[in-house]
């Protein structure tokens, strides 16, 4: 359902000269299954999934997401998509129920369907009490329940979700874990980004822990507490995190060229 092979992307910075922001990333996700991404920010994680979600053409390599290639069918790709990006402009004059069937018509959507989905969305999300308020009262949490809700108003066959949880409370953010494992339940392929630990260890099939634009390290919970010999994620992420940097800070310059 999602297929990444040797994703890489450059970035050309006037002061930090060339930018690794993804490198190299392979990967294969089956319907049904959560990956998330862990790693620290500037990681790679968004870049990752911007390419995923057709956002940024990939300097190298391919993916295919829903069966679609990201640089040959973008449109067929977006279509099977939906991308909650870290930080989605709202309008805040509308209510949640109006902004929703907004982006319900802008995918095709006749009215009657948006009720349906409006309606089940609401209730997955605990939405009923606030989605005929306007947005610019809403808190983050209620803001971010909106975006998603918009995000999946086609109901796509793949999520990809960018720190979907960020500062949101514990309860907003409950509800969200709980919507995403639901949405496996029912089939959906889920990619998302974080840098909770508790969260993956809780909700994830496959792990991935990137940094530097680099994969690392991928599997299980049980995989990756087998191969580093620790129970606890965040102790196996540092692990693996410092081996690399360790690595390539006791390189000599020319082994590191
Ligand atoms: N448009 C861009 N131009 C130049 N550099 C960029 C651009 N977008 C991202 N980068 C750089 O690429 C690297 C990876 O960034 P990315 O946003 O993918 O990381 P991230 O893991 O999502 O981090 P965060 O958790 O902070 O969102 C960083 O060094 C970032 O500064």
């Amino acid at each position: 359902m999602i297929e990444a092979r040797g994703l890489t992307k450059l970035f050309h910075d006037k002061k930090r000269g060339e930018i690794r922001a993804a490198d190299n990333i392979s990967f294969t996700l089956a319907p049904g299954q959560i990956y998330g991404l862990l790693g620290a920010n500037g990681a790679g994680k968004t870049t990752t999934l911007r390419m995923l979600a057709t956002l940024l053409k990939p300097t190298s390599g391919t993916a295919t997401v829903a069966g679609f290639d990201v640089a040959t069918s973008p449109d067929k790709v977006r279509a099977n998509v939906g991308f909650l990006a870290a930080s989605t402009a709202l309008y805040g004059r509308l209510t949640a129920r109006e902004l929703i069937a907004y982006f319900g018509r802008l995918n095709g959507l006749s009215d009657p369907e948006i009720a349906v989905r409006t309606a089940r969305l609401s209730a997955e999300l605990d939405m009923d009490e606030f989605l005929d308020r306007r947005i610019e009262k809403f808190s983050t949490g209620m803001k971010q329940k909106t975006s998603i809700a918009r995000t999946l108003i086609h109901d796509p066959a793949v999520m990809i979700f960018d720190e979907p949880t960020l500062g949101l409370d514990v309860m907003a953010a409950r509800t969200i874990v709980r919507f995403i494992r639901d949405c496996r339940a029912r089939g959906k392929t889920v990619i998302y980004s974080t840098h909770v630990m508790s969260e993956v260890e809780k909700l994830c099939d496959t792990i991935g822990i990137v940094h530097g634009g680099r994969l690392l390290d991928a599997g299980t919970l049980a995989d990756l507490r087998a191969r580093h010999g620790e129970t606890d994620m965040e102790e196996i992420f540092v692990r693996v995190v410092t081996s690399v940097t360790a690595l390539s800070s006791s390189a000599t310059p020319e082994a590191r060229a």
